[in-house]
């Protein structure tokens, strides 16, 4: 095992692209409002380093809204084809704008136009209005739509990462990081 988890991920990410595992990147996201109600859906992993693990997503969504009043979340990366999982923990910090930015104006224009056309979560009376939102916003913006003020990246900078991998008899290893005052620290948990 690498002497830090970012390290270590980067090595099973790069096993779960080798293995050609479809969308390799796609992790579910686990969020809780104030009240403890625990919501999870999936994103995908726009980007790691020793800072943390960022996606992006509408801010005023149901996870932004949780986000907001909880920064904390826990990431769970499903590698079943490799008999690996991958279990991330921590705070959640807003990506500076002009990060967001970047990334924003990286994607096809139509998702550009999607994010903006997409009150993400909330109800909307028919699939008829969501495509007029979205020809009425393409109009507005032929070329270039800028970075809505409600859209961006969220950074999970980890304080807990744990590695899975399956095992005979249900003898599994589990690996997992803590950060600690010291620096990391390495455990192993039964399985
Ligand atoms: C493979 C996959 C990848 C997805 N990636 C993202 C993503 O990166 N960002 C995002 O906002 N939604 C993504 N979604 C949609 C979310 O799962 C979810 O439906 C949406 O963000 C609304 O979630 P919420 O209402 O819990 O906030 C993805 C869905 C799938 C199936
Ligand atoms: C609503 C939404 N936002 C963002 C993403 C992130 O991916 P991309 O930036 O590549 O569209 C996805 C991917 O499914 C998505 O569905």
């Amino acid at each position: 095992m690498a002497p830090d988890p970012v390290s270590q991920f980067a090595s099973w990410f790069a096993d779960a692209v080798e293995a050609g595992l479809p969308e390799p990147n796609a992790m579910v996201l686990a969020t809780s409002s104030a009240g403890g109600l625990p919501t999870a859906r999936t994103v995908l992993l726009k980007g790691y380093d020793q800072q943390g693990f960022v996606f992006y997503t509408n801010y005023e969504s149901r996870k932004g809204r949780d986000l907001a009043e909880n920064p904390r979340a826990c990431l769970l990366f499903p590698w079943h084809p490799l008999r690996r999982q991958v279990r991330v923990e921590g705070k959640v910090t807003k990506l500076p704008r002009e990060d967001s930015a970047a990334y924003f104006h990286s994607r096809p224009y139509g998702s550009r136009i999607g994010a903006w056309a997409s009150r993400q979560s909330a109800v909307v009376r028919s699939r008829d209005e969501l495509d007029a939102r979205f020809r009425e916003l393409a109009e507005r913006w032929p070329e270039d739509p800028p970075l809505p003020d409600f859209w961006g990246g969220l950074r999970v900078v980890p304080s807990e990462v744990e590695f899975w991998q399956g095992q005979i008899d249900r003898m599994h290893d589990r690996l997992r990081y803590r950060h600690t005052k010291a620096g990391w620290t390495l455990e192993r948990l039964a399985p």
